[in-house]
């Protein structure tokens, strides 16, 4: 079974600035892990690490055993999709349509593949009906699909999203959890950089926190929205039901709205 691995990780940018300082981390295929913490924390920088768009000034990242400091950035990218925050930095066709395909030519798959792709991809986003369309045409929301789409149709074992339910609304956020169940079933793994914090309670078991250029945690959901040590040092929200039970000093770590429930329900029986 493969992982994604950060040994002792550090990054400087081009201008001198760190970023990343110390990172240790490992992703089995399969996991879905989110990445919360504070503006500038960090996130993006660690995540462009793991797929290869930057390479460690110190320490390794190893994608399924390979260092990625010996392969370029779109040599790692067959392994671990991208979807950037701002899809308007991605997108770079004229059609949704060649958009999708474009990488998928770049990887010399035949005709029938690539159309077996496309309709997967386009399926599982919810992006049909845009398909002809030039994607500066296509809804902000959706056009968030038309990325997705395209990292999904490079069918990689690894699948980051940054950001990816801003703009989205019920049946955008729906539609992702859906395709990440899909992608469980193939035992891909999915990491998702989110302020999101309903999203994170929801679909993620592991959570990664980073501040100030670390990790400062790497728990379950629970353990982390219960922790107000690295809630403060991250700045991160809890969600909103954990942030009710708080404020009406429920113990017990409530993490959903039936938890909440059921503890209101069973003092008002007592
Ligand atoms: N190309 C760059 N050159 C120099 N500094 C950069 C560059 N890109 C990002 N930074 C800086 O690195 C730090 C970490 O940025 P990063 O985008 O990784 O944070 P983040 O946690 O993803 O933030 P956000 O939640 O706002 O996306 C920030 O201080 C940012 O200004």
């Amino acid at each position: 079974m493969g992982a994604i691995e950060l040994r002792n990780v550090s990054f400087a940018y081009p201008n001198g600035h760190t970023a990343n300082e110390h990172l240790n981390l490992e992703i089995k295929s399969g996991e879905r892990v989110a990445i919360v913490g504070q503006n500038g924390a960090g996130k993006t920088t660690a995540v462009k690490l793991m797929n290869g768009l930057n390479k460690p000034t110190q320490g390794d990242v190893l994608v399924n055993g390979i260092n990625t400091k010996e392969k370029t950035a779109a040599q790692i990218s067959a392994f671990v999709g991208y979807v950037f925050q701002n899809p308007d930095e991605q997108i770079f066709n004229t059609s949704v349509k060649t958009e999708i395909e474009y990488m998928l030519h770049y990887m010399k798959l035949d005709q029938t593949e690539i159309d077996r792709r496309v309709e997967r991809a386009v399926e599982l986003t919810g992006i049909k009906r845009y398909l002809n369309m030039n994607p500066y045409d296509v809804p902000y929301s959706m056009r968030k699909f038309v990325t997705i789409a395209v990292v999904l149709a490079m069918e990689t074992p690894y699948l980051i999203l940054d950001e990816p339910t801003a703009g989205q609304d019920m049946d955008g956020i729906f539609t992702l959890a859906r395709l990440m169940d899909v992608l469980r079933e193939e035992g891909k793994s999915v990491i998702t950089i989110t302020h999101d914090m309903e999203f994170v309670a929801d679909y993620f078991s592991r959570v990664v926190v980073m501040a100030n250029k670390r990790i400062v945690a790497d728990e379950s959901a629970r353990e982390i929205f219960w922790n107000e040590e690295w809630i403060t040092e991250a700045r991160i929200k809890k969600p909103q039901i954990s942030e009710l039970a708080k404020e009406l000093g429920i113990d017990g770590s409530i993490l959903y709205r039936n938890e909440l429930v059921n503890v209101l329900a069973f003092d008002k029986n007592k």
